[in-house]
């Protein structure tokens, strides 16, 4: 259970402490932050509200053992992250719980979560090992005017301490993206959860304690975003912000100072199905790509654009599909949950009133029921209604008509979101066409989009993100190359 067994340090009376140094401490300012259950809506666990000087502490402590952690062997940096991800996958259970809890994931996607997580820790080791192991040799006399006087080797070296602040709806998997390459790299890492879902990720961040890294090389610290986030963004003592989330990130990165961002932001990923795709197919990843988790995923599906000719069908497929969704609490593994705070629930519905008093059609009635809001299609939705921009973050899927599909890519690339986007069609070549015309950072061919496997890049274009995750990726992106010279005396030729 969450809080007991081997997690039962990590908790003193009902608040959940902070780690840093090592241990598990409760924060001097004496008040902690309500984690509300979203099913309930009542407060379900409580975290420490850390201060600016136990901000500090952190990034005092994490400079320092990112410096002996450097010097730790590519291999015992791989074997530890392997430990943390058996660890992890041995403690599933009650961080699922957790999951279910403060985030209403149904049961069943939170310990796929989890495990997810762990297979994420354990390719990490695998891919720094090889990564990292191998630089480059460069000869002076590539380039003109140069004899082979000089050899050029070049190594990737860490970065110091990494700002790792991933989003409440993937609290353990979007964490240990982080960590996992920041660790195999050598950099040490301080974790700022999100709210909703710190306390799933402290008993994860026990795991990699349990495993036995180094004092001080992780920390996390709690407490609210807008309060502490700031504070943490722009200390001189980071050196790398890896956040994923909404706009808050656009604010982060004209914030933050010369360090390197990988920004991983919102998404409005378009569904483009053409008059000779496999309709059940397309209706299948519809449903499953707008609704899983509910809708609360940065690569759900958004908007559909569907050819007017075979709208009608697709509409009436995915409805069918949309009847069978069961509603209800987490715990009992319901397709649609409650979304995670009631603000979020009174924006979506300031989304589906916008669409209704435009007229848009609705194939199922509008129902909710505290922040559980049952699965909506909205057809004939048409540009002007804010739906067709804006991402809900919730069960809400809009459907636009096109008639060709100039107009769709034009619609797609209108967004100021450029996540991924998806092509329905048995015409290889115009979904290749489609895919490069689209401006997002990956399209999927027949299929929702995804961010997973974890080893595959993601990226966002525009207003969805700087820079490139997935494992490799990330891996090179909290490193530097570093180079170092030889130089001859006289040029030497090999066999020369
Ligand atoms: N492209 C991608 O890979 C993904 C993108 N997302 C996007 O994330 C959004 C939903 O997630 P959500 O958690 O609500 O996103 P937010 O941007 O609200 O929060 C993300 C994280 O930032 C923290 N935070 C809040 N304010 C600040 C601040 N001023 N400085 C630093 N950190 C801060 C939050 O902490 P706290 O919780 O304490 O406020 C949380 O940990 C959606 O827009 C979704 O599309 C989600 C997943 C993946
Ligand atoms: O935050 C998200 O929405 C995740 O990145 C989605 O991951 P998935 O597409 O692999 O479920």
């Amino acid at each position: 259970m969450a809080g007991n067994g081997v997690f039962a340090e990590i908790i003193d009376g009902e608040v959940y402490k902070y780690y840093c140094e090592g241990e598990w401490r409760k924060s001097a300012s004496g008040k902690s932050v309500a984690i509300i259950n979203p099913t309930t809506r009542k407060t379900q666990y409580k975290v420490q509200a850390c201060t600016q000087e136990e901000v500090n502490k952190v990034m005092e402590i994490a400079k320092a053992a990112q410096k002996s952690w450097a010097k730790t062997p590519l291999w015992k940096r791989a074997e530890l992250l392997h430990k943390a991800a058996a660890i992890l996958k041995e403690h599933k259970a009650p961080i699922a719980e957790c999951l279910v809890k403060e985030i209403a994931k149904p049961a069943k996607d939170a310990v796929t979560e989890v495990v997810r997580s762990g297979d994420l820790v354990s390719y990490t080791a695998e891919e720094g090992v090889r990564i990292l192991g191998e630089g480059k040799f460069l000869v002076s006399d590539s380039f003109p005017g140069n004899e082979r006087t000089k050899y050029c080797l070049t190594s990737k070296i860490p970065l110091g301490v990494i700002l790792a602040i991933p989003p409440f709806n993937y609290p353990v998997n979007l964490a240990v993206s982080k960590i996992a390459p920041a660790l195999i790299a050598g950099n040490s890492l301080v974790l700022k959860p999100p709210t909703q879902g710190a306390v799933a990720a402290l008993h994860m961040v026990h795991c990699f304690h349990l495993a036995g890294f180094p004092k001080g090389l992780i920390s996390c610290v709690t407490g609210k975003g807008s309060e502490i986030g700031d504070f943490l963004t722009m200390h001189p003592g980071v050196n790398c912000i890896s956040f994923t989330g909404g706009d808050t990130g656009v604010a982060i990165s004209k914030k933050a100072g010369m360090v390197p961002l990988q920004m991983e932001l919102g998404g409005k990923d378009a569904c483009i199905v053409l008059e000779d795709a496999d309709l059940d197919l397309a209706a299948g990843n519809i449903v499953k790509g707008g609704f899983s988790y509910s809708g609360q995923r940065c690569t759900a599906v958004k908007v559909v654009l569907v050819m007017e000719s075979v709208a009608d069908t697709l509409v009436e497929k995915v409805n069918a599909k949309v009847a069978k969704l069961t509603v209800g609490p987490p715990e009992d593994n319901c397709d649609i949950t409650p979304v995670v705070s009631e603000s979020s629930a009174n924006f979506i519905e300031g989304l589906v009133m916008d669409a209704k008093e435009k007229d848009a059609t609705f194939c199922q009635p509008y129902k909710r029921e505290g922040n559980l809001i049952w699965p909506l299609l909205l057809d004939n939705v048409r540009p002007d209604m804010r739906i067709a921009w804006e991402e809900p973050f919730g069960p809400v899927l809009p459907v636009i008509r096109i008639n060709s599909v100039e107009e769709g890519i034009h619609h797609c690339n209108a967004s100021n979101f450029g996540l991924q986007g998806c092509v329905f069609t048995k015409d290889i070549n115009k979904a290749i066409l489609i895919s490069d015309a689209m401006e997002t950072g990956t399209v999927q061919i027949n299929s929702a989009p995804a961010r997973g496997p974890d080893h595959f890049p993601f990226q966002g274009i525009k207003d969805s993100g700087i820079g490139s995750q997935g494992i490799t990726n990330s891996i090179n992106m909290m490193t530097k190359v570093k180079t170092t010279v030889i130089n001859l005396p006289t040029p030497s030729y090999t066999m020369g």
